[in-house]
């Protein structure tokens, strides 16, 4: 399988500290990337690097096998990406507004806008919130408005930085399910970062896990949350005491 984006021997350094140092990490089309690690392992800061909001302080980026000049990331490569985080960043305007900004600022024909908010406000069972203001929406709300923008202009990877995080159990067990089913018929590849074993359990299919800034283990979740290795057991261990391991 061709690796979508493929790192080699990236590093990142802030203030001469090592965050990042990763030889080798390929992410797979059509995949659900979990990236899961300790409090400031680096899971964040390699979001960034593959979205490329950020750049590498060495090494390669590679999309689809063609090299990315550093900093220099083309606009219409990074049209290719969405992003959501577990702000939602919603701006002053109506639900509708937000949900169309992608397509907006891509000039797509206002009836064609129209078309595919409504398609998208359905699938995330926001219709009844079209003409609602933004900043107003409980916190469910917003971030089903939130993965609706970032799932409207079909991006080739949705990147997601704890977007359910913030969410009561209930509410984010229900946005997960629904997220779940529109994702998987979408087809879309997906990288996220998450804190939570519940989600990345029941989400990803692959699994990467960050300890001090290096991919400790990677590969399919279900066998890496049954089989930890050496480097990553003691934080998985953890979690596996108080979450049982059924999808
Ligand atoms: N631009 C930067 N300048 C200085 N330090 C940085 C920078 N970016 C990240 N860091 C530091 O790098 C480390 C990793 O941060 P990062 O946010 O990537 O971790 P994380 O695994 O996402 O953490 P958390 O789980 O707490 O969100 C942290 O110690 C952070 O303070």
């Amino acid at each position: 399988m061709n690796p979508l984006i493929e790192l080699k021997n990236i590093t990142f350094t802030a203030h001469k500290k090592t965050i990042l140092d990763i030889q080798e990490f390929q992410i797979y089309d059509g995949e659900f990337l979990g990236i899961m690690g300790p409090n400031g392992a680096g899971k964040s800061t390699l979001l960034k690097l593959l979205a490329f909001l950020d750049q590498q302080t060495s090494g390669d980026i590679l999309f689809r096998g063609q090299n990315i000049p550093k900093g220099n990331a083309p606009l219409d490569l990074r049209r290719k990406f969405s992003i959501a985080l577990q702000q939602s960043l919603l701006l002053d305007g109506t639900v509708f507004h937000n949900i169309a900004i992608g397509l907006t600022l891509r000039k797509i024909p206002k009836s064609v806008i129209k078309e595919k908010v409504a398609h998208w406000m359905e699938l995330f069972g926001i219709s009844h919130l079209a003409k609602k203001n933004a900043l107003y929406l409980s916190g469910g709300e917003a971030q089903r408005v939130n993965l609706a923008r970032a799932m409207i202009v079909e991006p080739e990877i949705l990147f997601l930085d704890e977007p359910f995080s913030a969410l009561d159990f209930p509410t984010k067990i229900k946005l997960m399910e629904d997220f779940k089913g529109i994702i998987e018929k979408a087809q879309t590849t997906a990288v996220f970062v998450s804190h939570d074993l519940m989600e990345i359990n029941y989400l990803t299919n692959r699994l990467a896990i960050i300890v001090n800034g290096e991919v400790k283990q990677s590969g399919s979740t279900p066998r890496i949350l049954e089989h930890p290795n050496s480097s990553t057991q003691s934080f998985l261990n953890e979690w596996k005491k108080f979450y049982p391991l059924a999808r």
